[in-house]
């Protein structure tokens, strides 16, 4: 048995080891940690709040369209009128030209009392397109129903103030100017998902992303909403997939295999109902984001990297080529009509 006195003094002994073990250890680790190489990325800082955001989901909006009770028959066996393939093989629509009804489509879509958002950003000299592009919108973009032009600009006084129809309304987002075109392009996939979180998820119920050097030519209506919407580029519609000009380097996270790939699509046009496209073009952005942290710029910038989300996210609906020309190119036969097209543009005088 120990006496009292002698127990407290190995208690004491005991508890002065311990203390000292412990400030040797912490004096090690702090030196180990010294000496340990840390990586960092040093020349980007992506825009934490990204990573936590989520979006405050509207309660969703009953979806039923009704139809009235008179139109054309479908006929199964009729041949299309078009060329074009109609379905795609995880059966999306493709859609073109006769192969739906726009009457019939106004009508169901009409009551629904929806708002279309449009994003396009105008940096630098692309602020000379936004007249051409809205009067053009006015003219045949979602004719007859709500739509929110968001137009993000380093220059906003430079923004015309063109007339809108009724229920139809114009932002002006002030946004920074990046030095390289690439970046100014690039940087779209984060600027839309945040305007997106912040703003346009309470106020539109889908969103289309487009370009800015780009003029609307006949009807865009609303055979064109869906889910999540992507159209197929004018350069590559006739191109077996491996001449895709997908990004082919295994570093890049918009990587394409050999072998992968359904359509090339333009990075000009993308949409969606509004929660779908946060999700896509968060998607796109954090691809982007590893690219940086590697060093890494995919070959058409972020085009590349929506292409490569396609591939696993599939489009519930695509666009074709009517939805995304080139004015640089002839209309081939097998478009009947143009709906919105790439302006032939001096593209070094623009980007410099
Ligand atoms: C034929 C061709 O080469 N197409 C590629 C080219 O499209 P584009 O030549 O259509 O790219 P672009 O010059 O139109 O840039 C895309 C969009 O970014 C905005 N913008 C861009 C630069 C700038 O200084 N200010 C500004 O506002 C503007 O909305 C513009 O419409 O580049 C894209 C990069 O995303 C894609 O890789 C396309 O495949
Ligand atoms: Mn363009």
């Amino acid at each position: 048995m120990l006496r009292p006195a002698m127990r407290c003094h190995r208690l004491a002994l005991s508890l002065g080891l311990g203390l000292l073990v412990g400030t040797i250890f912490c004096a090690l680790w702090v030196y180990v940690e010294n000496w340990l190489p840390f990586s960092y990325v040093p020349y980007y800082l992506p825009c934490p709040e990204i990573f936590n955001m989520k979006l405050q989901y509207q309660g969703e909006k009953p979806f039923r369209p009704v139809a009235r009770s008179q139109y054309p028959q479908p006929k199964l066996l009729e041949q299309r009128p078009t060329e074009l393939l109609t379905l795609t093989p995880w059966l999306a629509p493709i859609v073109s030209e006769g192969t739906f009804d726009p009457e019939l489509l106004q009508d169901m879509y009409q009551p629904l009392n929806l708002t279309i958002g449009v994003t396009a950003f105008a940096v630098g000299r692309y602020t000379g397109f936004v007249r051409h592009f809205l009067e053009s919108a006015e003219r045949f973009f979602m004719h007859g129903y709500r739509v929110c032009y968001y137009v993000f600009t380093d220059d906003p006084a430079a923004i015309p103030r063109v007339p809108l129809g009724a229920g139809r309304q114009l932002s002006v987002i002030p946004v920074q100017k990046h030095a390289r075109w690439e970046e100014v392009s690039t940087r779209r996939m984060e600027t839309i998902s945040q305007h997106i979180a912040r703003r346009a998820h309470r106020e539109v119920d889908y969103l289309f992303c487009l370009d800015v050097d780009m003029v609307f030519r006949n009807p865009w209506g609303p055979e064109t909403l869906g889910d999540l919407v992507a159209a197929i580029h004018p350069g590559y519609y006739a191109v077996p997939r491996r001449l895709f000009p997908y990004e082919r380097r295994p570093v890049s996270a918009a990587f394409v295999a050999d072998g992968e790939g359904d359509f090339y699509y333009g990075g000009a046009v993308f949409g969606g109902r509004v929660a779908r496209v946060y999700e896509f073009a968060r998607g796109c952005h954090m691809g982007i984001l590893a690219d940086k942290a590697n060093g890494v710029m995919a070959a058409w910038q972020e085009e590349s990297h929506l292409n490569r989300r396609f591939i696993s996210h599939k489009p519930s609906k695509v666009l074709s080529p009517e939805y995304l020309w080139d004015d640089r190119k002839p209309q081939p036969p097998s478009l009947k009509l143009i709906r919105f097209s790439t302006l032939d543009k001096d593209t070094a005088w623009l980007r410099s």
